[in-house]
C-alpha cells in the first residue's frame, strides 16, 4: 500500500477535521481530485472528505457548517478559517434522464462509495495516515497517465452523462490518454449529453479548452462525436477540425470563445446568439464581441489610432493572443508600442469635456455630441495637443 509522508500544508491543515470524525467513531478519509492531484505533484486547489457519518451527525461535530448539498450528502464544514465538503459515504441510484439523481442512497462503506465514481483516478482516498486506498488501479493509470472509467464505462456514463466531457476535459489538464473502452463507451453513447445542462457542459468545455493538451483532448472530443451534442457544434466538424492544429492552446476564456467562432466562419451578427445558446454571460460576450471586431479590422488594414483607442487596451491584448494561437503574422510588438503612445487611453484623459464646450459658447445638443467627438479623434490622432488652450484654438478656427 502506498502512503504518503510529505502532505501539502491543504491536508495538514484537514487533519483535525478527519481526526474528530474519527473520534467521535467514524471512517473519514480525503477522496477524489485531490489524492489524484497530490500523487501527480499537481496544486491541490480544493479537498473533499467522504465519510461514513450521516450530515447530521457532521454537523453536530462542528461549530460552523453549511447545508451546501444536503440532499446528496454534502454539508461544507468551516474549520479554521477553511471550508471542507464533506459528503457521506453514497451511491449514485434513482438516476433520472442521465443527469445526477434526485436523492442518493448514502451506504455503509468506502468500497461501495468509490466504485460509483467516474474514472480510476478519481476513485482514490486517503486516510488520516497518508494511506491510500486504491480498488481499481488508479495508481497504475496515474502512472500510465490513462482516463479510464470504474468497472464498465457505459454504466458510468448512463449515471451521469458529463462525465464523457469530464474524460476529455482531464485529458486536457493532466495530459492523459483516453483508455480504449472508455474512449468506445463515449462514441456508443454520445448522444446522451444532450440531456445535460448546457451550464454544467460549458463548465467542461472550458476546462477541456484551457487544459495544457487542449488540442489533443479536442481531437478526441471530435473523434467521439460528443461535438455533435453541444450548442452549434453539430455538422461543423470540418471547421473545427483546424483546433488541433492550432499553434497554441489557449489560456483564457475569452480567446477560447473567440477562435472557436473565428472557426465556424460564424457572421459577426451571429456571435451574439451562439454565445448566449452556450449559456455565456453578457459580459463574456461583449468581451469576444470586441476581440472579433478587431481581429477582422486588423486582418483588413493596419488600425488607426483612433481605432486602437476606441478597442482598448485589454480587447488589444486579447486580440494579439487569439492572432498568435491562431498562427496569423501580426506585428503584436508595434501594435502594442503605439497603443502605450496614444496621447490619451480613456476618454476621461480628455483636457475638456461636454461643460468647457457649453462655458465656450456652445448650446447643449447633438451638433455639441459631435464636437467633442471630433475633438477626441483629433486628439488620439496627434492633430490636436491635449491641452485646454490648443483645444481653444481649433474651436476659434471652427467659427
Ligand atoms: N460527474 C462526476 C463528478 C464527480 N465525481 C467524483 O467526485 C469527485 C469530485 O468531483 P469534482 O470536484 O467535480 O472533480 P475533481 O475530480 O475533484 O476535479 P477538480 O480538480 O476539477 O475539482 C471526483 O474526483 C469523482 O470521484 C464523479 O464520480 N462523477
Ligand atoms: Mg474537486
Amino acid at each position: 500500500m502506498i502512503k504518503i509522508d510529505n502532505l501539502p500544508n491543504i491536508f495538514t491543515k484537514a487533519m483535525p477535521v478527519l481526526q474528530r470524525l474519527e473520534d467521535a467513531g467514524f471512517e473519514a478519509y480525503f477522496v477524489g481530485g485531490s489524492v489524484r492531484d497530490v500523487l501527480l505533484d499537481r496544486h491541490v486547489h480544493d479537498i473533499d472528505i467522504t465519510t461514513s457519518a450521516y450530515p447530521e451527525e457532521v454537523k453536530e461535530l462542528f461549530e460552523k457548517s453549511i447545508d451546501t448539498g444536503i440532499k446528496h450528502g454534502t454539508v461544507t464544514v468551516l474549520y479554521e478559517g477553511e471550508s471542507y465538503e464533506i459528503t457521506t459515504f453514497r451511491t449514485e441510484s434513482g438516476y433520472q434522464d442521465f443527469r445526477r439523481p434526485d436523492h442518493v442512497t448514502f451506504v455503509q462503506n468506502l468500497d461501495e462509495d468509490l466504485k460509483r465514481r467516474d474514472f480510476t483516478i478519481n476513485a482514490l482516498a486517503m486516510d488520516i495516515r497518508g494511506q491510500i486506498i486504491d480498488l481499481f488501479n488508479g495508481v497504475e493509470d496515474l502512472k500510465k497517465r490513462v482516463i479510464r472509467a470504474v468497472g464498465n464505462p457505459e454504466t458510468r456514463f448512463h449515471e451521469d452523462a458529463l462525465r464523457m466531457m469530464r474524460a476529455v476535459r482531464f485529458m486536457s489538464q493532466l495530459e492523459f490518454k483516453l483508455e480504449e473502452k472508455t474512449e468506445r463507451a463515449i462514441k456508443d453513447n454520445h448522444e446522451l449529453l444532450k440531456k445535460i445542462s448546457i451550464e454544467r457542459i460549458r463548465e467542461e468545455f472550458v476546462k477541456m479548452g484551457l487544459g495544457s493538451h487542449s488540442r489533443q483532448a479536442f481531437q478526441v472530443f471530435l473523434d467521439t462525436q460528443l461535438s455533435e451534442d453541444v450548442p452549434n457544434f453539430a455538422g461543423k466538424k470540418d471547421l473545427l477540425s483546424v483546433y488541433p492544429k492550432l499553434q497554441f492552446s489557449p489560456t483564457m476564456e475569452t480567446s477560447l470563445w473567440s477562435i472557436i467562432i473565428i472557426l465556424l466562419k460564424m457572421p459577426n451578427e451571429s456571435i451574439g446568439k451562439f454565445m448566449r445558446a452556450w449559456k455565456n454571460s453578457n459580459a463574456m460576450t461583449e468581451k469576444v464581441e470586441r476581440i472579433i471586431n478587431l481581429f477582422d479590422l486588423i486582418s483588413e488594414h493596419a488600425p488607426t489610432d483612433y481605432e486602437l483607442f476606441q478597442a482598448g487596451e485589454e480587447t488589444l491584448i486579447n486580440t494579439i493572443d487569439v492572432a498568435h494561437i491562431l498562427g496569423q503574422p501580426i506585428s503584436s510588438e508595434a501594435l502594442v508600442d503605439r497603443y502605450m503612445a496614444l496621447p490619451i487611453k480613456k476618454s476621461s484623459e480628455l483636457a475638456i469635456d461636454g461643460r468647457f464646450l457649453i462655458e465656450q459658447g456652445m448650446r447643449p445638443g447633438a451638433k455639441l455630441g459631435e464636437t467633442l467627438n471630433n475633438i477626441r479623434k483629433l486628439v488620439v490622432s496627434s492633430e490636436i495637443e491635449n491641452t485646454q488652450e490648443a483645444i481653444e484654438v481649433y474651436l476659434d478656427e471652427l467659427k
